[in-house]
């Protein structure tokens, strides 16, 4: 049994289809796969594929015209409203794709000191200080309005955000969007940091060459289904050891690797 396992997960959205009729119309089909303690699952897909919806889906925040199929567990219990209430932010955080989830009329310390509260932790300026420095942050940043950071910085604030109250399940939605080499480093390898300390995570995104060095799984998403799941260590050489040929595609139409434009597409 995973930590986070997701059963035929379907997502879509109801439409009207003139005046009375309404219309489903489905983004993501049959997604079942899971994720371990300990590991690094990259969910990479197109853009636009649905990865976001996903990870809307797995808390609970889509819009009220979504519908969602199939079960999500989180060590083998349905997340239900109240569970996910329960959870947010103690057992399992999200670090959303939208820097526009940072409140911007509040001081960033104080937005940590709120997600703490709600994980149930008091934290006084000491501790968050030490959790800004595993993001290299500095106590400006603390105290700055999130439109005074860089969209680097903002990123890696949302990242301290979401794990303030040592959540056991982090789903990082594009963390490293608009983050130069080294900020990606930095944000990839703590959430590397966070599996090896036995968290289970899952990062979004729709780089593979950027998720290998850091991934466990990679579970490649394909027209709103799952392709594959495959080992991250997999990805070597012509890519023999792949189980799909998408997956392959995608590892040999890297700029490291010789390219193959045609089977690409496929
Ligand atoms: N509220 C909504 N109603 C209808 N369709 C929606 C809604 N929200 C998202 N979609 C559609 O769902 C699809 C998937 O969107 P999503 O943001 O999950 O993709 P993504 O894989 O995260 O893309 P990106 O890599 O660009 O972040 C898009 O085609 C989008 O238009
Ligand atoms: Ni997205």
């Amino acid at each position: 049994m995973s930590f986070l396992r997701l059963d035929k997960v379907s997502v879509g959205f109801t439409r009207y289809d003139g005046l009375i009729h309404q219309r489903e119309l489905r983004i993501l089909e049959d997604l079942s796969f899971g994720v371990e303690r300990g590991e690094l699952v990259a969910l990479i897909g197109a853009s636009g594929g649905g990865k976001s919806l996903l990870a809307h889906a797995i808390f609970g925040i889509l819009p009220t015209n979504a519908v969602v199929g199939g079960s999500i567990r989180l060590e083998g219990t349905t997340l239900d409203a109240a569970l996910r209430q329960r959870y947010c932010g103690r057992r399992m955080a999200l670090v959303p794709q939208s820097l526009s989830h940072l409140d911007p009329m509040t001081r960033c310390r104080k937005q940590i000191a709120w997600a703490g509260q709600r994980a149930g932790r008091q934290l006084d300026s000491g501790s968050i200080n030490t959790l800004l420095v595993r993001y290299g942050l500095d106590e400006a940043a603390a105290n700055a309005f999130p439109h005074q950071l860089s969209g680097g910085m903002a990123r890696r604030m949302m990242m301290a955000i979401a794990t303030v109250g040592d959540p056991d399940l982090i789903v990082a939605d594009e963390p490293t969007s608009g983050l130069d080499a080294e900020n990606c480093e930095n944000v990839l390898s703590r959430l590397r940091t966070l599996a090896d300390a036995g968290k289970a995570v899952l990062l979004i995104t729709h780089s593979l060459a950027e998720a290998l060095p850091f991934a466990n799984r990679v579970a490649v998403m394909k027209g709103g289904r799952l392709d594959s799941v495959e080992f991250a260590s997999d990805f070597v050489g012509g890519g023999e050891a792949l189980r799909s040929r998408f997956a392959r595609a995608l590892w040999s139409a890297l700029p490291q690797n010789a390219f193959s434009a045609a089977e690409a597409k496929c």
